[in-house]
């Protein structure tokens, strides 16, 4: 029995930094993503009365057990759900060029909520498999749909989901400035931990995200590519601001990640809508109108080599595949 399943990457326009619970995974504020073509997971699984216990295969290698403990998470809701103690083999295979370094956990979750649920028979909504992706990752939540999603924080584990907001199927599209740097991340789940407990600059960021959120819906409703990156870009830089406020102090900005973003200002500078945001690692993810990416993509051959550059456009949702 097939349960394959595709989930796309999304990324956040407004951020979520930050949980209310982390015990089940709730935000302490509503973001809203684009979730992308470009990057995707598809994952099978079969649940099988002979497996002593969970297994997960990434691209055909056996994972260790810490990799497994977000996977079990959401296996233990789907068995729980289904009333089953059957234990599961996860495959799945991340289509997110290896040397991006971009995470995948986003499209992991989402693609494994799916085809868990899928495979223990359950029939569940989306509202019901966003919330069930949401306590893999956060941000998976919001890959349950396609194009612009919105993550409404909720107050429990039943009320913390994602929303569809806009297809985008107009004139917006991504750029990945791919920056390939050895130094090891302060993950996302730990780094927001971090600044919630410790940076001083955390408050004033939660403050700022009302009106963030809403200027970010009206230029969504009005099309306005060149507005959505400019609030996206203000919104990425605030969320990493508070990381320098932190105890110990961090950033996941290089000194090759601080050269892109100055590239993305000087193609603003000679007149096209580029503004960029970054997440949980150095690389620097420009947005801009789909109609100018090619445009744009050929200025920053001369700084950046054609494989650091990764253009992509609005994806699809969840989705049941054929394999
Ligand atoms: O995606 C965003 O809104 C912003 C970030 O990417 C910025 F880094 C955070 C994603 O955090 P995630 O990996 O979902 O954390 P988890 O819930 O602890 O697994």
């Amino acid at each position: 029995m097939s349960n394959w399943v595709r989930a796309h990457t999304n990324i956040a326009l407004i951020k979520y930094w930050g949980k209310e619970n982390e015990n089940v995974i709730i935000p302490m504020n509503n973001s809203l993503s684009l979730t992308l073509d470009a990057f995707y997971t598809e994952t099978n699984v079969t649940f099988n009365e002979n497996l002593t216990t969970d297994e997960l295969y990434l691209d055909n290698q056996i994972q260790d057990f810490d990799s497994l403990l977000k996977v079990k998470t959401v296996l233990d809701l789907v068995r729980k759900k289904a009333g089953i103690k059957t234990k599961a083999r996860v495959d799945s295979f991340n289509y997110v060029p290896t040397a991006a370094g971009l995470a995948s956990s986003a499209s992991g979750l989402a693609a494994l909520a799916g085809s868990a649920s899928l495979a223990a028979g359950l029939n569940l909504s989306q509202k019901e498999l966003s919330t069930l992706a949401r306590r893999g990752s956060g941000s998976a939540c919001r890959s349950i749909y396609g194009g612009f999603a919105e993550w409404q924080k909720g107050h429990s584990h039943e009320t913390s989901f994602a929303v569809p907001v806009d297809e985008a199927n107009w004139d917006i599209g991504m750029l990945f400035i791919i920056v390939n740097d050895k130094q090891k991340d302060v993950s996302s789940r730990d780094g927001m931990s971090r600044t919630v407990k410790t940076s001083p600059f955390y408050q004033g960021w939660l403050d700022s995200l009302g009106q963030d959120l809403s200027a970010m819906k009206e230029a969504i409703a009005k099309q306005d590519s060149h507005k959505v990156g400019e609030i996206a870009e203000r919104n990425a830089l605030k969320m990493h601001a508070t990381t320098l406020g932190a105890t110990p102090p961090f950033t996941y900005w290089s000194p090759e990640s601080m050269r892109a973003m100055d590239a993305v200002r000087k193609l603003r500078k000679q007149g096209y809508s580029a503004h960029f945001t970054m997440d949980a690692g150095p690389n620097v993810k420009i947005i801009c109108k789909q109609s100018e990416l090619e445009e744009i993509k050929a200025h920053l051959l001369n700084d950046f080599t054609e494989s650091q550059l990764i253009s992509a456009k609005p994806g699809p949702g969840l989705q049941k595949i054929e394999k």
